[in-house]
């Protein structure tokens, strides 16, 4: 099969959608970044692409609260296209305001007959974190995650505090094997406290996929970590291969 094409899709106030689409482009595949207006005035064209990638940065400048504004605008407005895009097997991506993005649209199937059963809130700390943290990957059915277990990546954000309605809808989500990233302590172990936690994310969680497996969000960046010299000890030897490159690798792996 050809090259999948991915879109990147930008708002005001995105800053990451160079480096995701360069993140994809090192994966195989090829991008097109296009702007959410373009996209409200004509929703057929995302029937053009395999993948669609929300990335990070500030959509809307964070207002009401971070993601909340363009989650509106695709929960509102692109709904029937988002919806033949999950139909017909495509992959979507959501990476920290991503991921608070498709936390408001629906996509992650997180809505329950009591509404949402989990979303993303001020981080602990009460201040912006930025740093690189330590993640277990428990892949499951995540296309993303496949072939991954522990991974370095850095993170960025104020809003990333993972948590649940009530236990019952954490537990739910665990049974059903959405949780499929976590913050672990540097050495490995859980569970995290802060700052390996940086968030204070209820479980420790840094991302969840859909019940598909198709669509996953996630805080951490692994488009700032495609390249062994990204990662703050390279010099030092002992760095594992770019493997952010691995969750794009392997979205374009699964068109393959
Ligand atoms: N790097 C990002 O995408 C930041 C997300 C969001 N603006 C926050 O601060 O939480």
């Amino acid at each position: 099969m050809a090259a999948p094409k991915a879109l990147i899709l930008r708002s005001p106030g995105t800053n990451c959608d160079v480096e995701s689409a360069h993140a994809f482009e090192l994966a195989g595949a090829t991008t097109e970044s296009l702007h959410i207006r373009r996209l409200l005035e004509q929703p057929d064209r995302v029937d053009d692409f395999q993948i669609l990638c929300l990335p990070g940065g500030f959509s809307y400048g964070d207002d009401i609260s971070a993601g909340r504004v363009l989650g509106n605008e695709v929960r509102l407005h692109l709904a029937d296209a988002c919806r033949r895009f999950k139909d017909a097997g495509k992959l979507v991506l959501g990476i920290c305001n991503g991921f608070q993005v498709l936390m408001k649209t629906g996509l992650l199937d997180i809505d329950d007959d009591q509404g949402p059963q989990a979303t993303l809130t001020l981080n602990d700390s009460g201040h912006y974190e930025a740093r690189w943290v330590r993640a277990a990957a428990v892949p499951g059915q995540c296309v993303f995650l496949q072939g991954l277990s522990d991974l370095d990546l850095p993170i960025a954000h104020a809003e990333g505090k993972f948590v649940a309605r009530d236990q019952d809808a954490f537990d739910a989500l665990q049974a059903a094997g959405r949780l499929v990233i976590r913050y672990t302590e540097p050495c490995g172990a859980s569970p995290a406290t802060y700052p390996a936690n940086p968030n204070g994310s209820v479980g420790d969680v840094a991302g969840i996929c859909d019940t598909t497996g198709r669509v996953f969000g996630l805080m951490p960046h692994p488009e700032r970590f495609v390249d062994r010299t990204q990662h703050p000890r390279w010099t030092r030897g002992g760095v594992e291969e770019g493997a952010g490159l691995k969750i794009f690798e392997n979205a374009v792996g699964y068109f393959r």
